[in-house]
């Protein structure tokens, strides 16, 4: 390279401490190589911190005076900073670069460290280090220029054995970087780290001797020249460098884990250990650039966690008279029966959709993504083997179109801890093409096993409640046999959940068999509603909610118990053969009633 292609520091006064020998040494003799006046510091002791001697930086100088260049000797300690940098104003009238690398060991295992091991050892390489800057620093602003470096160390890093006070003083010195930066940015006053591992008389014994022999510190001297010199942009970098090599280091943050479901739940041990492997994982990892960055993050959780915990999903759904259709087939409809032509032929003049057909936007907004019922619990421990569906509630808002494409948003609205297993509670918004809202569903999923992982047990408001049934005589039944085929239709409406059909998956599940779609049964419980109160007449429908209290296997049959209450009729839903209920606590709500008597 040509000399004018060369990077000089002609009018630059340089102080370099520590630089009788090893590092320091290098980066003196290059500075001033390349026009730099140098203040040459070295107390002069041995590298335990032990005595005291002129001649380390004598002799440095006096080298670089013979090769042409301006030094002078400073044999301060680094603890008195104020006087080397006096040194440099004394001599040249102005301090543009301060490299801190002045150091000593006092390496003893923990216990075996005294208190003055580990105060001189500090005193040395963080206190000197922050005296020297201290006292540039008003030169360097006044002055609008300055370029500090601070030696730490991959001991500090990392950790070594036997050097407790070393390794503190050297992590400590990266905290006085990042701020030293910070405050010196707004005057072109650049602090940026190095971490060198270079073959000096501190790392003599230390490093293995092949290693030793490769790694000289004139490698590394002008990696820390570019840092002083006034094209290098970097501030609060931190970089190592040995044997002809240099890289950045940063320091990252993992994505995290939020430790509780929502603003209204405490953190529990508990639920902090069943994060803990989302808390400690570093496969997202970032840097963040400054603290505000970093407290930035912490405002968007608590955001987060105001909204419900999680983010919103959004999906669309398209639909015509062919999913209307398919989906009164999986619910039982027949043209057995008069009545249900309305939902199964699209000529007839009435033709509609039986308006649980609307539950599956959301359900289906649900099972496309496990950002919803997995990601609000701790592990993700949400699947296909322990989910079940445990309540819905359905609320029609608008007219009921009979096709078109809804767009669906979601999100986790609340999630209990019962022990036997989690509740996850969802709620989702669908909208029609003109931004209208159509429905209004809210799910909770019940996950089998996944409780006792410390979050709360009841609902928060807004968890649509169950009603008990009136304590009397149903006001009427209705009675409907299910095919042993229903779920294989009913799953033809989106839910291809493999709990309903895949004999192996059931018994994953708990179940000795397939079982039924809870919201097949719940569409046949719409209809008995309907058809008993209602003049099967869709438009008087207004929102439903059930508890799946027990499942139901495809070919049994199903009987809807009914109670009228103004316009509200309880209900629930029996297996015949068993006698058990598979549907509890719940209710429809019409906007009329036509009771049939
Ligand atoms: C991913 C996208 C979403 C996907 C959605 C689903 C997709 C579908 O394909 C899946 C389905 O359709 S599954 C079929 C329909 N559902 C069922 O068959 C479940 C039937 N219910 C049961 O078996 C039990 O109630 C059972 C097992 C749920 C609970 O029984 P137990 O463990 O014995 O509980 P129990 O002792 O009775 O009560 C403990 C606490 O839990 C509450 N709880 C009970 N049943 C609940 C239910 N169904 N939903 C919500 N909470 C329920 C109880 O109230 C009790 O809480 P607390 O102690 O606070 O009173």
């Amino acid at each position: 390279m040509s000399s004018a292609g060369k990077l000089r520091f002609d009018g630059r006064v340089a102080v370099v401490t520590g630089a009788g020998a090893g590092l320091g040494r290098e980066y003196a003799l290059l500075l001033a190589s390349r026009g730099a006046k140098v203040v040459v510091n070295d107390l002069g002791g041995t590298h335990s911190g032990e005595g005291a001697s002129q001649r380390a930086a004598d002799v440095v100088v006096e080298e670089i005076r013979k090769s042409g260049g301006e030094a002078v000797a400073d044999y301060n300690s680094v603890i008195d900073g104020a006087k080397v940098i006096e040194t440099a104003i004394k001599a040249y009238g102005r301090v543009d670069i301060l490299i801190n690398n002045a150091g000593i060991l006092r390496d003893r295992s923990l216990l075996k460290t005294s208190e003055q091991d580990w105060n001189l050892v500090n005193d040395v390489h963080l206190k000197g280090s922050f005296k020297c800057t201290q006292a540039a620093f008003g030169h360097m602003k006044s002055q609008n220029f300055g370029r500090i470096i601070m030696t730490s160390s991959n001991s500090g890093i990392f950790g070594n054995f036997g050097q407790g006070n070393y390794s503190a003083a050297k992590m400590g010195l990266v905290g006085l970087a990042n701020t030293v930066a910070i405050e010196g940015a707004r005057n072109n006053i650049y602090c940026n780290v190095i971490i060198p591992t270079a073959a000096s008389r501190m790392t003599e014994g230390i490093l293995p001797d092949i290693l030793f022999n490769e790694l000289k510190p004139q490698l590394i001297a002008p990696v820390v020249a570019y840092l002083c010199h006034e094209s290098c942009e970097d501030n609060g970098s931190y970089i190592e460098s040995a044997a002809g090599w240099a890289t950045k280091v940063q320091t990252v943050r993992g994505k995290g884990s939020v430790l509780r479901p929502s603003l209204d739940d405490p953190v529990t041990i508990e639920y902090v250990k069943n994060v803990w492997s989302k808390v400690t994982d570093m496969s997202q990892a970032k840097h963040l650039n400054s603290m505000a960055e970093a407290s930035g993050y912490l405002l968007e959780v608590l955001e987060k966690l105001k909204a419900g915990g999680q983010d919103a999903v959004e999906d669309t759904f398209t639909f015509d008279n062919k999913e209307l259709i398919t989906y009164a087939l999986g619910i039982g409809a027949s043209i057995k029966n008069s009545q249900d032509l309305r939902f199964l032929y699209e000529n007839d003049a009435d033709f509609s959709a039986i308006p649980s057909f609307f539950v599956l936007p959301g359900l289906l907004l649900a099972m496309s993504t496990d950002r919803l019922v997995g990601s609000a619990l701790p592990n993700n421990q949400a699947d296909f083997t322990n989910i079940l569906h445990g309540e819905q509630y359905l609320e029609i808002a608008d007219d009921l179109p009979t096709s078109g494409t809804l767009t669906t948003t979601g999100k986790v609205f609340d999630v209990m801890d019962k022990g036997s297993g989690a509740v996850v509670v969802t709620n989702c918004d669908s909208f029609d093409e003109n931004g209208r809202l159509v429905v209004k569903n809210q799910s909770c999923v019940f996950v089998v096993g996944a409780g006792k992982f410390g979050g709360k047990k009841n609902p928060i408001a807004g968890v649509v409640p169950l009603l008990p049934n009136p304590s009397r005589q149903p006001d009427s039944s209705i009675q409907y046999s299910t095919s042993e085929d229903q779920a294989v239709l009913y799953r033809l409406s989106g839910d291809r959940n493999p709990l309903h059909i895949d004999p192996q998956m059931a018994r994953m599940a708990g179940f000795k068999t397939p079982i039924l779609h809870g919201l097949c049964t719940l569409g046949y419980s719409v209809r008995a509603v309907l058809s008993q109160y209602a003049d099967n007449n869709p438009t008087l429908f207004k929102a439903i909610k059930v508890r799946f209290s027990g499942p139901v296997l495809p070919g049994q049959t199903l009987k809807v118990d009914m109670w009228l209450e103004g316009k509200r009729v309880h209900f629930r839903t029996v297996v015949v053969e068993t006698g058990k209920e598979v549907i509890s606590g719940a209710y429809v709500d019409l906007k009329s009633t036509k009771a049939k008597l």
